[in-house]
């Protein structure tokens, strides 16, 4: 699946959220999405999901204009999860599984099987399905998204900080099955993170935003020794180390 997006802007009152922003994703890659916060990122995603318009410019998938698709179409055919996972809380794990299956005449048969083999794909144990969302840890509620995102085995992913919220060491694991999900799956995915160290290890190419436009598209090592502005440099250089062992 590709995306793109020409010229496009999209204005909140005075802010522009996306400013004049032209990008290309191809069929099959990973790209990361970082910058501060407030840089228009989630922005991009909504605009391709389209739960956001563009005020002037064009999105397209697969080369065609987002205005002239069914857009239901469009969102069967990508997976898209945001950083708390959306789940629905008074609903069990199996039942958040289901709607978008259920609702598109899939048998009860087909779900259970197909959340099976997911289980066990995201490393999840089976009774976990029969639970409520708000009984899982915060790891396995982004497990859980994960495999709602993937029910209808889509072929793209958008992910909007899946792992934002977790501590380290859930985050750390994630990070990994994320990576063996991203190679053997085959997606086009579209990563948003904050983390430059996680979006480097997750994307080959990397697009930084500031104020709603891409400052910068390539690989880490481009970033790190080609910067192409001050800001560029000020972002890559704005982790701290820890201090030395005594
Ligand atoms: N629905 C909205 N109403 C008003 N302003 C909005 C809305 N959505 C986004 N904005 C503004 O547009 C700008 C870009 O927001 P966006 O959420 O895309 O940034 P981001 O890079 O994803 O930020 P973060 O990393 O904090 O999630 C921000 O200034 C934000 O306040």
């Amino acid at each position: 699946m590709r995306f793109s997006l020409q010229q496009v802007g999209r204005r909140y009152g005075g802010i522009a959220a996306v400013d004049g922003l032209s990008l290309d994703i191809e069929s099959g890659t990973t790209t990361a999405l970082i910058g501060s916060s407030g840089s228009g990122k989630s922005t991009v995603l909504r605009l391709l999901l389209g739960l956001e318009r563009p005020d002037s410019g064009r999105v397209s998938v697969d080369g065609q204009a987002l205005d002239d698709c069914d857009l239901d179409a469009i969102r069967h055919r990508i997976g898209y999860v945001i950083q708390d996972g959306g789940l629905f809380p008074h609903l069990s794990v199996l039942d958040n599984l289901a709607l978008l299956p259920r609702h598109l005449g899939w048998t009860a048969a087909r779900i259970r099987t197909r959340a099976e083999d997911l289980l066990a794909r995201v490393q999840l144990a089976d009774d976990l399905l029969h639970r409520r969302p708000q009984t899982l840890s915060g790891g396995q509620r982004q497990r859980v998204a994960l495999m709602r995102a993937l029910m209808l085995d889509p072929p793209a992913l958008l992910l909007d900080e899946p792992l934002g919220a977790l501590d380290p060491i859930v985050r750390h694991e994630l990070q990994a099955d994320l990576g063996d999900m991203f190679a053997t799956l085959g997606k086009t995915v579209l990563l948003v993170t904050h983390d430059l160290a996680e979006a480097a290890f997750l994307a080959p190419r990397l697009m930084l935003m500031a104020e709603g436009r891409v400052v910068q598209d390539g690989s880490l090592d481009d970033l790190r020794a080609r910067p192409a502005s001050d800001f560029v440099r000020r972002f890559v250089a704005a982790r701290r180390p820890l201090p030395e062992a005594p």
